[in-house]
């Protein structure tokens, strides 16, 4: 090897370093440069997502937002002290209001304060996951997977990513609206495609059960809107109290179409009608669940039309005991299987004098003293509907229905009351067009009651504690959800002030001999 050998080998060695050197520093520039494409477009997905995020709060939360901001502003601009000094004054200022007027501060302030509260500490956050867990959300394989990759922690980023998987595909109903009153929650939802009211109908127990509280009501709002009502606290716990019997000087008009019976789960007044549509009720009950304030709290409430002669109550009493304590009130009254047939009798002739009397005038009776409504309570219907002589069981099955088909238009209502609603019991039972269910020794016996899938959409009467007497469920004529309710306590002093109140002191005298009204002619049984 001579020396010019060497001279070009070490020439082409110094290019080719040089040209390695030059491909570093321009590969270097494109790393670098690709590095910071990079790390901004990082950083601007970053803040498109925060912006996305904001808009959103922006728009569902806006009240919360703008709060926020003007805190934020009152803190940057007058300072923390002030702030501090105003927050402790109002917050005082509300414990004393809350403490001296708890009505106003409730209506005014304390719901608003608590649905806003429980928006975000309860609904808004766990509503989903019980949702979920109830099988409330829908798997759509359309929905994209949303990774949310944590960087923070190795754990949280598997735990996120798990998270996202087990969402991925799922769609979840949207909390639309928290309110809150006394003794209710009402979390209004969205539903998804796919579902309907009555999966969350049916879905009540376990989201009680999820939420932790004794009831869960759903109501259909429109379409797609359902209301999850939590009943945090029970109104019905407590008896509630009759209608106080009216002066007499004062005895006002009674709406008999809508006579106060008690008070619903919501706290308002439960009304029942003793006249027209939907007045022939079946009340059904174990022993001791309280049928007879069913029976006593609406008459209570109608007193005055009955001291007028307006209403005229029959009664038949197969135990003998009970209706036997107002007997004054009674303007028919039996006790044995013959004398309930007489009294049923008496009523066929009244229904036939009536259709008679306006048959092609009028579709409905008008209600007069001469035609007054013709109320019948007839307790234990089972004891004469299939603990009797066939004969007169048989009769008086087919009185009942007659009654009961046929009576709406003149006037003529029939109320029953069961401890066994079973069909061999009562073979009339379809023909009461209301029913109210109280404590049942059953779930099947709530079906019989108020209908197919009564206890799945919330009336869990079998499972009214035996402490709360008068508790049950309606559903069915005009509501679209079982609603619980308490029928107003009627104690033994008030039937008999009843008692005296309608017959005027015993001035209106009752002919307990021959089982008659007084001396207007009302009816003879
Ligand atoms: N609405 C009510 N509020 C509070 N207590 C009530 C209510 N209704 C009834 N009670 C009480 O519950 C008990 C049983 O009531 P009630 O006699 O009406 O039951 P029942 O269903 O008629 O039973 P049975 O079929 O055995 O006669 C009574 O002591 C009564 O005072």
């Amino acid at each position: 090897m001579n020396a010019a050998t060497v001279l070009i080998g070490g020439a082409g060695l110094a290019v080719l370093v040089w040209v390695l050197a030059k491909l570093g520093r321009a590969f270097a520039a494109i790393a670098e440069t690709l590095a910071a494409l990079a790390f901004l477009g990082l950083a601007l997905w970053g803040l498109v997502r925060v912006g996305g995020w904001i808009v959103r709060q922006l728009a569902t939360h806006w009240r919360t937002c703008l709060a926020l901001l003007a805190l934020g502003a009152w803190w940057r601009w007058l300072g923390w002290p002030s702030l501090a000094v105003t927050a402790g004054s109002v917050g005082l200022v509300a414990l004393v209001w809350r403490s001296g007027w708890p009505v106003g501060f409730e209506q005014w302030c304390g719901r608003w304060v608590r649905a806003w509260w429980l928006r975000w500490a309860v609904y808004g956050r766990k509503l989903p996951g019980w949702l979920h867990a109830c099988g409330l959300t829908v798997r759509d394989e359309a929905i994209p997977v949303d990774v949310t990759v944590n960087l923070v922690s190795r754990r949280r980023k598997r735990e996120a990513v798990a998270q996202s998987r087990r969402d991925a595909g799922v769609a979840f109903p949207r909390v639309l609206r928290v309110r809150s009153g006394p003794s209710w929650d009402e979390v209004r939802v969205r539903l998804v495609p796919g579902q309907t009211p009555e999966d969350f109908g049916e879905a009540t127990r376990a989201l009680a059960t999820a939420r932790r509280v004794t009831r869960v009501q759903v109501r259909e709002i429109s379409p797609d809107v359902v209301s999850v009502d939590f009943m945090r606290r029970d109104l019905l716990a407590s008896a509630v109290s009759c209608l106080p019997l009216p002066d007499v000087a004062e005895a006002s008009a009674v709406d008999l179409r809508r006579v106060f019976a008690g008070s619903t789960e919501y706290g308002t007044a439960w009304r029942l009608p003793l006249l027209g549509g939907g007045a022939h009720i079946l009340v059904a009950g174990a022993s001791g669940a309280g049928k007879n304030s069913v029976m006593w709290s609406p008459l209570v409430s109608a007193a005055p039309a009955i001291r007028s002669g307006l209403v005229r109550v029959s009664g038949v009493d197969p135990k003998g005991m009970e209706l036997a304590y107002g007997r004054g009130i009674f303007c028919r009254y039996a006790v044995s299987g013959k004398e309930a047939l007489e009294v049923l009798e008496a009523l066929r002739d009244e229904l036939e004098r009536r259709k008679r009397a306006f048959a092609g005038q009028t579709r409905e009776v008008p209600l007069s003293q001469e035609f007054p409504l013709e109320l019948l309570e007839f307790d234990e219907l089972a004891a004469l509907t299939r603990y009797t002589d066939r004969k007169t069981r048989d009769a008086i099955t087919e009185h009942v229905s007659v009654l009961n088909t046929q009576g709406r238009a003149a006037l003529i209502s029939v109320r029953g009351y069961v401890q066994d609603p079973t069909k061999e019991t009562v073979p009339v039972r379809e023909l009461f067009t209301r029913r109210v269910c109280l404590r049942v020794t059953s779930k099947s016996q709530v079906s019989m009651v108020l209908g197919d899938g009564a206890y799945e959409r919330g009336a869990w009467a079998n499972r009214i504690p035996e402490s709360t007497p008068g508790v049950g469920y309606v559903w069915g004529e005009g509501i679209r959800e079982p609603l619980r309710v308490r029928a107003g306590w009627v104690s033994d002093a008030t039937v008999k002030a009843l008692e005296n109140y309608v017959t005027n002191g015993g001035a209106q005298v009752i002919d307990l001999a021959q089982n008659r009204c007084d001396s207007n002619g009302k009816g003879a049984a």
